[in-house]
């Protein structure tokens, strides 16, 4: 199950990021890098990380233009993630340039590309945010599976989306990895809308668990790690 974790490294400064990892140690074999990390300390976490013989998904969510996606993925590939995420609301072409980003890097280098991940509806919405912010009125499942058609079309085969949607895109596309934040034991949700166990998300066929605060934030990091692993296996 460790493998099956992905730690997101949502911290404040380089020191704060490079003493979790120190502290997680062997129990955390692959960290996700997003926006705000990479922002303010993005290189030399990856330098770091990379140091610990750890993985690292970094989670910038392309949305943009196809040409510029293109480039943005091909420059990701070299920095030697082993995911990358991208918005599926960038429909086809985006998807398309995004793909042929990561074939650009595998013929010049040789060496496999990172798993492509096509964000399909934000954990932090529900049907609701979708109604009102961005006047989609359909059942949030048809909205998730539509996007998802239309980047396994382009020939994505990753998504991102929360764990009560896993099922149902591993059980619709063939061959398609799904990684799952969204990921809660307690009562608190944060600003998750759409949220779940880690024993939910393994039970309904998520690839992948992304677990932020409730790692990071909690008062003993490691037992949190235990606690989810343990969680993922049933255990508790
Ligand atoms: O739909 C999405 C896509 C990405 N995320 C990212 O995952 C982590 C979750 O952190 P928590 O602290 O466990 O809520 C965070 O980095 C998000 O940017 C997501 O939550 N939902």
């Amino acid at each position: 199950m460790k493998d099956r974790l992905i730690v997101a490294l949502d911290v404040d400064t380089f020191e704060q990021a490079c003493s979790i990892v120190d502290e997680l140690g062997d129990e955390v074999l692959t960290y996700k890098i997003g926006l705000a990390p990479f922002i303010g300390y993005g290189f030399k976490i990856i330098d770091y990380i990379k140091s610990k013989n750890k993985r690292f998904f970094l989670d910038l969510k392309f949305f943009d233009i196809p040409n510029t996606v293109e480039l943005a993925v091909y420059q990701a590939c070299m920095l030697g993630a082993s995911m990358l995420s991208l918005h599926t609301i960038g429909t086809k072409l985006m998807i398309e340039a995004a793909i042929a980003g990561k074939k650009r890097f595998e013929d010049q280098t040789g060496k496999a590309g990172p798993i492509l991940l096509g964000i399909t509806i934000l954990t932090s919405m529900d049907e609701d945010s979708l109604e009102s912010g961005m006047f989609i009125k359909k059942p949030l499942g048809e909205t998730i599976l539509g996007l998802a058609k239309n980047a396994y079309d382009a020939g994505l085969r990753g998504f991102v989306a929360s764990p009560n949607e896993a099922k149902l895109l591993k059980d619709s596309f063939d061959d398609v990895v799904v990684v799952t934040p969204g990921i809660r034991m307690g009562d608190s949700k944060d600003d998750q809308k759409r949220s779940n166990t880690p024993r939910f998300a393994i039970e309904n066929k998520a690839d992948y668990i992304v677990v932020g605060r409730p790692i990071i934030k909690a008062q003993n990091p490691k037992q949190a790690v235990i606690e989810c692993i343990k969680n993922m296996k049933g255990e508790m």
